[in-house]
């Protein structure tokens, strides 16, 4: 159990994941020399005893089931590092942390603290202490703490935050947080936003209520009417024309609250946008067309709600949702309307909790699992799944074309918005100046300071704003940050090529996704005037091809795509339009942002032969002396408009049993558009590749590997292929695979309400036995060598008795039980 002796005697005791339910013996009797003690993953639920540790410095007693803070650890007068996390504890005792005058380090995260104990500011050394995850309301008592760098604080109920806190911060997290002072919107900016913006605080304040507002629903589901309705007080009749394009953005204000409405277009062609838009802290309106919807028949359902609740559950599982049922008036009578009623709310009810049952299942089965440990990483990810709590009312029934139904529609919405249950965070202490820069942004593009389009250089912006208002540019960055959070501005800042720009207007950005994102995509190229086409030297048989080209392989051409743009940009008035479509040598804003977003693919990006180029040199790292070069002549290809998968099941043949093969599982489901961004996210890695409907094909050196997307008994998983030439190879491919499985963890992030187990088949023909990964980040995380680890299990047996080659089934050495 002595895991090293160092010189001075001191001994680590490693008693990890033994299901204890008690202190070992053994430490406590021989305890005279004992440091670091690792009590993690047991079933502790105290620890008399530990006090006669006397020298320890590291304890780990994190994933126990303590429901008290235990008071022995005051006496650990040495005690620098204490793991406490993923308890159930509920309150620490006054005295315990001013006897802890050596700790550094403290984890009380994913426990059930309402509060901290007043005097832990005197615990003078700490420097790093997390309580995220627990259900504290004011952080008061952190106050004075001398050497506090690192703080984390996320998912608890701060509403305030005291500004004394910030004063030595290096590190701060504070997300899931009903915050108001300050708004969370200013604390994604950093500490040096919530530095600036405590400063500007202290001139003047004032509260404001704002609330984005997403209508969402099916292509005529009356999304519009309701928006429109609502901003005009009476109803308002949508002609079929005059159908929303991407996304509408109004402002409306009622009963002292904004109300930043974005009206989502409901056609299919449209989602593959929405992820850039539709953001947490919304209130979701989901427009349902009752006299459309069938209660009879599973898919009315599923198109008409569970598909958009499950988006929203995947993307902001922490959101309110409103169902509305529109065109009350359309259906046969009022038994009609409340059968559909009853049975879209009972399916939703039932929809959500077979949710929470899907994710208790996969918890059990893991802790059923021969050793959960192995498995806590995934365990964790299940629990936080569970502790999101999407929101769905009941179905509000509103006849779109009588006014005391908008009314009531209306109240309905301020009454749920300004429910505090539903909206701790609706209110917002601001300085007097965010509110001021605001009003002087619009005021200037009034005045045409600023051109109608709204796109703005950062720097022009800049001066205006210092030689007008003498506004330090720090802060005046942090206002623009926060005013991009609420969506009342763009400003891409993590894009290295636009963060010199601010898109004042965003329905001017979503103006020109919508140039080429639309329904109607062939139509406006068959439009295009044919004096245009000239001027571009483009003959009406090259527009064809552009016709054919989208139908069948998804591609636009990017002249097709600067024409289409221009045309918009014409009615929008903007007189820079290389620099949105782009020239001969770079691709524009619109491109830049399009494959920022993984909307679209650039087919082929050419580097001409350099014959300048350094010599390779297998020990040195090889630099390209020319970058990757736009060109004016190439396309974009849009996967999620492909229709089959032909061209890349020419290239990879059969499926053969010999195949490297990993199955990543989606709980609950894969999103609608993850596997085509993960396809132009793992292309640019492979410049080798197929690209299908819902198929990718990648080819590097000898290795060519397969992604594709399944459903199985309504289980669905992305396969990832690795086709087996030579054993020389294998290495390779499990960094192919391990390449692709960082891909899709590193979307998958962007999906809170997600989460993934890998499985590995059992390789004999007609087996349905699999191999379960154990907790893998850590490998993607590393070199990804894929050798790493001590003792290796050469073979590996499923249940049923077959056996095979570890390194066939997993990256070997990483997944025996020695190396974790
Ligand atoms: N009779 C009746 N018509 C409605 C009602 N709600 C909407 N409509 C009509 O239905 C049609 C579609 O409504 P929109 O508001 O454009 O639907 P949408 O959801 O915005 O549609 P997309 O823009 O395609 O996403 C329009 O002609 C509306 O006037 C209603 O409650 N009753």
């Amino acid at each position: 159990m002595s895991l090293s002796n160092g010189p001075n005697q001191q001994t680590t005791r490693d008693f990890a994941g033994r299901k204890l339910k008690t202190l070992p013996k053994s430490i406590l009797d021989n305890n005279e020399n004992i440091s670091k003690v690792d009590l993690q993953q047991n079933r502790l639920k105290q620890v008399s005893g530990i006090s006669k540790l006397v020298n320890l410095t590291d304890l780990n007693l994190s994933r126990n089931e303590l429901l008290d803070f235990p008071e022995e650890i005051r006496q650990l007068h040495h005690l620098k590092k204490l793991y406490i996390n993923q308890n159930n504890i509920k309150c620490i005792p006054d005295n315990v942390f001013p006897s802890l005058q050596q700790l550094q380090f403290l984890k009380l995260s994913t426990n059930r603290l309402t509060e901290l104990p007043s005097d832990i500011n005197q615990c003078l050394s700490l420097s790093y202490l997390n309580v995220s995850n627990n259900y504290l309301k004011d952080l008061q008592a952190l106050v004075g703490l001398p050497n506090l760098h690192d703080l984390y604080v996320e998912k608890n109920r701060l509403t305030d935050l005291p500004e004394e806190l910030f004063v030595n911060l290096t590190m701060f997290k504070a997300t899931g947080n009903p915050l108001r002072k300050p708004p969370g919107e200013v604390c994604v900016g950093g500490l040096k936003d919530i530095r600036s913006y405590f400063t500007m605080l202290r001139d003047s304040s004032s509260t404001v209520k704002t609330i984005k507002t997403m209508f969402l629903g099916s292509s005529m589901a009356g999304k519009s009417t309701l928006c429109r309705s609502f901003q005009q007080c009476c109803p308002v009749k949508v002609d079929e024309a005059d159908r929303t394009v991407g996304i509408e953005i109004t402002e409306v204000e009622r009963g002292g609250v904004r109300f930043l409405f974005w009206d989502f277009a409901g056609q299919e062609e449209y989602y593959i946008t929405h992820h850039v838009f539709i953001t947490p802290q919304a209130f979701v309106i989901l427009a349902i067309d009752l006299s459309s919807y069938d209660s009879t028949d599973p898919q009315s359902f599923k198109d008409h709600v569970s598909f958009w609740i499950s988006n929203i559950q995947l993307r902001v599982p922490d959101s309110v949702v409103l169902p509305v049922g529109t065109h009350i008036d359309q259906c046969q009578d009022q038994m009609d309307i409340d059968r559909k009623k009853k049975d879209i709310d009972s399916k939703l009810q039932n929809m959500l909790s077979d949710r929470i049952e899907a994710l208790e299942l996969r918890k059990e089965e893991l802790q059923e699992s021969d050793d959960p440990s192995l498995f806590s990483d995934q365990m964790d990810d299940l629990s936080r799944l569970t502790d999101y709590n999407l929101k769905v009312l009941d179905l509000l029934l509103v006849d779109c074309t009588k006014p005391e139904n908008i009314q009531m529609f209306q109240d309905h919405t301020l009454k749920q918005v300004t429910n505090k249950d539903n909206f701790p965070s609706i209110e917002r202490i601001l300085p007097g100046i965010y509110q001021e820069v605001e009003e002087h942004i619009q005021d200037l593009l009034r005045k045409d300071d600023i051109p109608q389009h709204g796109r703005v250089n950062l720097s022009d912006l800049l001066e205006i704003y210092i030689s007008q208002k003498d506004l330090d540019p720090q802060n005046f960055k942090c206002i623009l940050r926060y005013l991009h959070q609420i969506g009342v501005i763009v400003w891409y800042e993590e894009i290295p090529s636009l963060k010199e720009d601010v898109f004042v207007k965003p329905s001017v950005l979503i103006a020109l996704f919508k140039a080429i994102i639309r329904h109607d995509l062939v139509k406006q190229i068959r439009e295009i005037p044919m004096q245009q086409l000239r001027r571009n030297k483009i003959l009406n048989k090259d527009r064809e091809t552009w016709v054919s080209d989208y139908e069948e392989k998804a591609t636009l051409h990017n002249v097709a795509i600067s024409i289409l743009v221009r045309k918009e940009l014409e009615t929008l008035d903007v007189a820079d339009v290389d620099l949105v479509v782009g020239d001969g040598n770079r691709p524009g804003i619109l491109l830049c942002l399009l494959q920022h977003f993984e909307v679209c693919l650039p087919t082929k990006i050419t580097s001409p032969l350099n014959p300048e180029a350094p010599e390779f040199h297998p020990s040195r790292t090889w630099v390209a002396s020319k970058p990757c070069v736009y060109d004016p002549d190439n396309a974009c290809m849009f996967p999620s408009y492909l229709k089959n998968n032909h061209t890349v099941l020419k290239i990879w043949g059969e499926d053969k049993l010999s195949d490297l093969n990993v199955h990543i599982y989606f709980t609950p489901e894969i999103p609608y558009g993850f596997l085509h961004r993960l396809i132009i996210k793992t292309c640019p890695l492979y410049p080798c590749h197929w690209v299908g409907k819902d198929h990718c094909c990648f080819r590097s050196g000898n290795n060519l590997t397969l992604i594709k997307a399944k459903t199985v008994n309504e289980d669905q998983y992305i396969e990832i292929r690795c086709k087996e030439e030579n054993d020389i190879d294998i290495k390779k491919s499990w960094q192919m695979i391990r390449e692709i499985m960082f891909k899709i963890d590193q979307l998958a992030q962007e999906w809170p309400g997600l989460c993934q187990l890998v499985h590995s088949p059992c390789k004999e023909r007609g087996c349905s036995a699999y191999f379960q990964w154990r907790d893998w980040k850590d490998w993607m995380k590393s070199s990804g060598s894929g050798n790493s680890g001590s003792t290796q299990e050469e073979k590996m047996t499923c249940r049923n008795g077959h056996t095979r080659r570890t390194e066939l089934i997993y990256p070997r050495g990483l997944f025996n039980s020695d190396s974790t």
